[in-house]
């Protein structure tokens, strides 16, 4: 019998490597020496309490923002040496997106697409497929400025996947959903690691990392915490432990 070797990680290297991230607001270390790897192929939840840095560690990740030190590796690329191979690779939904009140459903997607130069006619089919699946498709040409919180988060997600990034980070995506929609945004994210790709989202909503998210890691005051699988965070706490319990403990030490 062979021994099941991890992967290679000159092959397959991990999504995303944080080494010894810092960003400081006025003096204030928001994100504090953060240490950080994220697998590809899986979904990772970014936990922490109000204020840890979660939004900040990600605004870097995704270029938004420029840390003060430390490294972000995106498969294997230097995201601060080479930040166009890199944002090639990811997109970011924000917690409250931006979209353009005048253009309809349709017209934002081609938009989006056409920033990402993807062909008009694999963005038309793609839109029309994110549209239908999100329960969207009788909105295709209704301009965004009529579109609910829900409508338009969900609208949001489908211009974040349009370009089919390798990597997804979403911050609270589930906030303003509706339990139907928020239940396709789930599943949607759940098949979209099934194709290999690799998904890292926060939440609030601790059910919600624990049921979905392959691995999770807990920051508090810029700093990694606990991380790993929900039967690592658990082990050594008793039977029954919940990921509420283990979050309380590390969250408020
Ligand atoms: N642009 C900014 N200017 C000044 N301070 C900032 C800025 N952005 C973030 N901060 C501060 O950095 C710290 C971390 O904030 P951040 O938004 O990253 O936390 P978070 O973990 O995402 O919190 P939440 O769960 O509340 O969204 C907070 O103290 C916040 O006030």
């Amino acid at each position: 019998m062979h021994a099941i070797l991890p992967p290679d990680p000159a092959v397959y290297p991990p999504a995303l490597v944080i080494s010894g991230l810092v960003k400081s607001f006025a003096g204030m270390r928001a994100v504090d020496g953060l240490d950080l790897v994220v697998p590809a192929g899986e979904i990772y939840a970014l936990l922490g309490p109000n204020g840890a840095g979660k939004t900040t560690t990600l605004r870097m990740v995704t270029g938004l923002a420029r840390p003060d030190a430390g490294s972000i590796r995106l498969f294997g690329v230097d995201a601060l040496a080479d930040p166009i191979a890199a944002k090639q690779m990811l997109a970011w939904l924000p917690d409250e997106p931006l979209l353009y009140d005048k253009l309809t459903a349709a017209e934002y997607l081609a938009f989006i697409a056409g920033l990402w130069r993807v062909p008009a006619d694999v963005a038309a089919a793609r839109a029309d497929r994110l549209l239908a699946r999100l329960g969207l498709a009788d909105k295709r040409d209704a301009r965004c400025e009529g579109f609910s919180r829900g409508m338009k988060q969900k609208l949001a997600l489908a211009g974040a996947l349009i370009h089919e990034p390798r990597l997804l980070i979403l911050d609270e995506p589930l906030t303003g959903l509706d339990a139907a929609a928020a239940r396709v945004v789930k599943d949607m994210l759940i098949e979209f690691v099934g194709t290999g790709a690799t998904v890292i989202i926060t939440t609030h909503i601790l059910e919600v990392a624990e049921r979905m998210a392959a691995r999770i890691g807990i920051i508090r005051a810029g700093r990694l915490v606990a991380e790993g699988t929900m039967a690592e965070l658990a082990a050594g706490r008793g039977a029954g432990t919940t990921l509420e319990d283990v979050f309380l403990e590390l969250a408020a030490a």
